[in-house]
């Protein structure tokens, strides 16, 4: 049986986080405004919390308040907005009771801010539903670039971490939808809180970052951007809302690209590399015997990595804790003994090496070095343990083919 006065179970938490800040905003406006009659005064202010709430600026009350307490000097409104926007993230360690000028117990008032913020937040990249069959169709290049530009955003886009492994074909594709904007000196690019709809690389001009320094509540300068740099790379890859304010500090150009291209790329990159690696497991052999779904976890364990030719992947004698697909290109197997170097083996697509060390819990017994420009799939040590379960098995059964190939390079050492 519930005796109190209201019937709050299940949100009760909520129901006193949000008690707490309604009373936490009259008393503050009570106290700095000290009405002749609290009555009215308490009926002003719920009216016109009322009010604000349904035009839905409920939510900027608590934050203007603090604000306002915080940092009294900050009168210029790009600066204000960043300090109640950086409120109302709640990243900033507000201490509620330290602004409470009486003794109620408010804590957390502002995580119920937080809470509605983050529930109307869109879903990642990642966890968006998507059709990678129609996305992988759904390019629309609409902003033609000349050869000089091309060649500028190709060399940019290297810079930006999910583009790239992007083949040609893919890049020629994502240029396109690249947009280019000008922006004028002291112009906004995108407002701190803000939803991100697009990723930005700057072709001209400089660009600032700016976000509160909660030392002193001073808006400060954390990044610079300029050209070739890009900036809401990850904001829109995490779906975040903007952590920084961008103001363009001369007249520039920047090249944007939007949230849902940019999805689409990713989306279909995704979909593409997984079904072309799901196909090259099968080539090989050492993995025949995994079924669909372990060579699909397989997959995505996997990291690309590019080497250029003579550059070492492996160096013998050294600890181990991953092994290598080829997915492209030549390895060699070499064995260095009494200083002499050795060739032992040279390793094409669909070959994979690395992985005695792991299976034997030794050093590397020889070194693989990159004869070609190189691009392998990477396996960790952790990954291998976890998934390859069944071909450590296969491995063990295929025993005699491990004992020659170990035999093989035993031999190598003593000679
Ligand atoms: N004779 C060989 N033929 C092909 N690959 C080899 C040979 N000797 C060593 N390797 C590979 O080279 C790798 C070096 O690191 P690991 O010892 O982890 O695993 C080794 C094998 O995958």
């Amino acid at each position: 049986m519930n005796n109190r006065p209201w019937n709050i179970e299940a949100n009760e938490q909520e129901f006193v986080n949000e008690l707490s800040m309604i009373l936490q905003d009259f008393a503050y406006e009570a106290l700095t405004t000290k009405p002749q009659d609290i009555n009215r005064f308490a009926i002003t202010h719920f009216h016109n919390r009322i009010k604000h709430k349904s035009t839905g600026q409920g939510a900027t009350l608590h934050s203007d308040i603090i604000a306002n307490r915080l940092a009294p000097q900050i009168t210029n409104s790009i600066e204000k907005n960043i300090l109640k926007q950086s409120i109302k993230e709640n990243n900033s360690p507000v201490d509620d009771k330290q602004l409470l000028p009486f003794p109620v117990d408010l804590h957390s008032a502002s995580s119920t801010l937080t809470r509605s913020i983050s529930h109307n937040r869109r879903q990642s990249i990642r966890s968006e539903s998507i059709d990678p069959e129609l996305t992988a169709k759904s390019f629309t290049p609409t902003h033609t670039k000349n050869q000089n530009d091309r060649q500028l955003l190709i060399n940019y886009m290297k810079n930006i971490v999910i583009l790239q492994d992007l083949n040609d074909e893919e890049v020629d594709k994502v240029l396109d939808l690249f947009e280019e904007i000008h922006t004028q000196q002291g112009e906004i690019i995108i407002n701190y809180g803000d939803d991100s709809d697009y990723l930005f690389i700057v072709k001209e001009g400089q660009f600032e970052a700016l976000d509160i320094d909660k030392r002193n509540w001073q808006v400060k300068e954390v990044a610079k951007y300029e050209m070739g740099d890009h900036f809401c790379e990850l904001a829109l890859l995490y779906n975040q809302k903007q952590s920084t304010t961008i103001r363009s500090l001369n007249d520039g150009l920047l090249w944007k690209i939007k949230r849902i291209d940019y999805r689409n790329v990713i989306v279909n990159l995704a979909h593409q590399r997984r079904c072309r690696y799901i196909e090259f497991l099968k080539t090989v052999p050492i993995l025949y015997e995994l079924n669909d779904t372990e060579r699909m976890n397989i997959v995505d364990s996997l990291k690309l990595i590019y080497y250029n030719a003579g550059e070492i992947i492996i160096k013998q004698g050294d600890k181990a804790d991953c092994m290598y697909f080829i997915e492209n290109g030549n390895v060699r197997i070499e064995i260095q003994q009494n200083g002499m170097k050795q060739s032992m083996k040279d390793l094409g697509p669909g070959k994979y090496f690395g992985e005695m060390a792991l299976i034997a819990d030794q050093p590397r017994t020889t070194s693989a070095v990159a004869i070609d420009k190189t691009r392998l799939a990477q396996l960790s040590r952790h990954a291998f343990e976890r998934l390859l379960g069944t071909c450590l098995d296969i491995m063990k059964r295929n025993a005699t083919t491990y004992k020659t190939f170990k035999e093989q390079v035993k031999t190598y050492i003593q000679t």
